[in-house]
């Protein structure tokens, strides 16, 4: 990663960084840069060409590289995030040209605190590590996963002001059940069945060691492993880390169905929840919402969990279904269902008649017109949420969805939709129920109060500060999240609650903050963010540096020269 060769560097600064005479002679400004960065994009012909054009920016001068994400959200983020990086995945071992992160495999384990210390940056804040092996919905993708924690890492940097150079991306390969990649003469990582979860745990018990031993206050961030569960039970209390498919996300619905649940003005206990998928999001989602459906709707434990009907491949999530169910659906598993049992989705609609409708399964297009049209019936605003990434894997469209329920819809995907023109002209615009909007905010308060741990508490702060963020502009627009172009001010926000719940459960270990009141630890944390923008502090430098000034009073032959 390097940020040294920048058109918008005036002289004296390129005379500082020796790179006079590297960089073409023009200084520009930032606009001019961006608008060279978009042409070259507009010119490309596929999706896959302007990732790859935006990676190769990242890495040969990273300030440009977020100076343009930061200032054109709405556009970028798509091609480096959710859908775009869902096919560089699929295609890494074609398209690698760069490695942007670590690669551990089950060959390395007995020596990972060693490898770690290849890395070469000196300092890193966070890492997101994923085993590949449920990247967005397109299943196990085997070290073509490491593309995922880079996106998600990018948007630390862009949404959070995390320092591009203190996070590290990393796959751990442990195998791939995926034929095609196992077949493949490019393929990049080990060729061999994935290990199960015994063998898992034993890698990941070192790694977790070789990082915190390296990099002691470090977070890690825990990304599309197919069984997540295990890992998130087991450090969770040892380490600063969280699982952004099952706490992330469930966080960022939350703050959605806060909102979405307002426009119905059916109150918590009257509402009926169905998931399509009851794996780690759909899973993590229902018991956030549950949370919040306790505390506004005075509900016990159970009374708010009855509220909640899962659906897996094998249908209505029962105790009497005859299959042994995961132990992470059994709290959500019915017991009410009289012997009947509800095969499909729509059975699943026809008995529960809900008034909320999140998709989590990976299903492209299950959410079908009749099912649509059916949510109209049991709500006058149906909240209808269709979660599974990629684009492709979406439940339904932003535009399915607001023809079948002519308009009255509250709407939020994964990935991004575009606008959708109503019958009266008006532009409506799809929310983005997707992650994104608090991981970067939860890892940046971590960072900042130096939690020891991230924990229920801090999770649920961040989906409040979230729900609280959006302007009365916002709402009036009928927005559930706020414009994608504010994100660093919103972030920042969740920082902030974060920070707060941090410091409540008494694991923030920051003394800078004591006593700091909300505005002061905003603009604190604010201070914290990177700024693509900041002239480097080399340019401050009229003195020549260290080097230049000892071998020019030693009057050395190599003055001038670094060697
Ligand atoms: N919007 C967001 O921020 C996020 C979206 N997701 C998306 O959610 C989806 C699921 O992710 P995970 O829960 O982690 O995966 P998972 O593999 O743990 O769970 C998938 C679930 O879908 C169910 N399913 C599969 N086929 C089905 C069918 N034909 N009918 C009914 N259910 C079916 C499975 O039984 C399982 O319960 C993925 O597409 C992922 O991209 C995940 C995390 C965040
Ligand atoms: C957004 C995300 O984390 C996922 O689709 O897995
Ligand atoms: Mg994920």
């Amino acid at each position: 990663m390097s940020t040294r060769f920048d058109t918008s560097y005036e002289p004296q600064l390129r005379q500082n960084l020796h790179i006079s005479g590297l960089v073409p002679p023009v200084v520009e400004s930032h606009d001019i840069q961006i608008k060279r960065c978009l042409k070259a994009i507009h010119s490309k012909k596929t999706e896959i060409d302007k990732y790859l054009y935006l990676s190769h920016l990242r890495n040969s001068n990273f300030n440009l590289f977020y100076r343009l994400l930061i200032d054109n959200m709405r556009e970028i983020t798509p091609l480096v995030y959710t859908p775009v990086v869902g096919e560089a995945c699929e295609n890494w071992s074609h398209i690698f040209s760069e490695p942007e992160g670590m690669y551990l495999s089950w060959a390395d384990r007995g020596h990972l605190s060693d490898i770690i210390h290849n890395w070469p940056e000196k300092e890193v804040d966070i890492t997101v590590v994923t085993d590949g092996s449920r990247i967005l919905g397109l299943g196990d993708l085997g070290v073509g996963g490491i593309g995922i924690s880079i996106g998600k890492l990018a948007l630390y940097t862009a949404c959070a002001g995390i320092h591009p150079t203190k996070t590290l991306p990393i796959v751990i390969d442990l195998g791939t059940d995926n034929e095609r990649l196992l077949n493949d003469e490019l393929y990049l990582g080990l060729k061999m069945k994935r290990l199960g979860e015994k063998d898992m745990m034993k890698f990941l018990d070192e790694l977790m060691v070789a990082l915190k031993t390296r990099w002691p206050s470090i977070i890690i961030q825990f990304e599309d492993f197919k069984n997540p569960f295990p890992s998130l039970a087991k450090y969770q209390n040892m380490y600063t880390c969280f699982n952004d498919d099952i706490q992330g996300t469930g966080a960022v619905i939350l703050a959605g169905v806060i909102n979405a649940v307002r426009e119905t003005k059916i109150p918590p206990q009257d509402q009926r929840l169905v998931f399509l998928g009851a794996g780690s999001a759909g899973v993590g989602v229902a018991r956030q919402i549950m949370e919040m459906f306790k505390k506004e709707g005075n509900l016990s434990e159970d009374e708010a969990r009855k509220l909640f009907y899962l659906v897996d491949s094998k249908g209505l999530v029962t105790n009497d279904r005859g299959d042994k169910l995961q132990e992470h659906k059994i709290v959500f598993s019915r017991n009410d269902n009289n012997g009947q049992q509800f095969k499909t989705l729509d059975e699943v609609i026809d008995y529960v008649k809900p008034t909320i409708l999140m998709g989590l399964s990976t299903i492209g297009g299950a959410f079908t017109e009749g099912i649509i049209k059916k949510m109209t019936t049991f709500s006058e605003r149906p909240i209808i949420f269709p979660l599974s990434n990629p684009v492709s894997k979406s439940e339904c469209t932003f535009e399915d969805a607001m023809k079948h329920t002519d308009e009255k819809v509250l709407f939020a995907s994964g990935s991004p939709f575009p606008n959708y023109e109503g019958k009266d002209g008006k532009i409506y615009e799809a929310g983005q129920g997707n992650n994104m909007y608090v991981f970067p905010g939860i890892g940046m308060g971590a960072i900042v109060s130096q939690a020891s741990l991230i924990n229920q508490d801090m999770i649920y702060a961040s989906a409040e500060s979230l729900a609280a963020s959006l302007t009365p502009e916002e709402r009036a627009d009928g927005l559930l999240y706020p414009r994608i172009n504010r994100i660093r001010e919103v972030s920042a926000q969740v920082a902030l609650g974060v920070v707060r719940a941090a410091e409540r459960n008494h694991v923030a270990r920051n003394p800078e903050i004591n006593g700091m009141d909300d505005d002061t630890l905003v603009e604190y944390i604010k201070q914290k963010m990177y700024d693509p923008s900041a002239v480097p502090t080399e340019a401050k430098e009229t003195e020549p540096d260290m080097w230049t000034w000892l071998t020019s009073k030693l009057s050395l032959p190599w003055s001038h020269s670094k060697l």
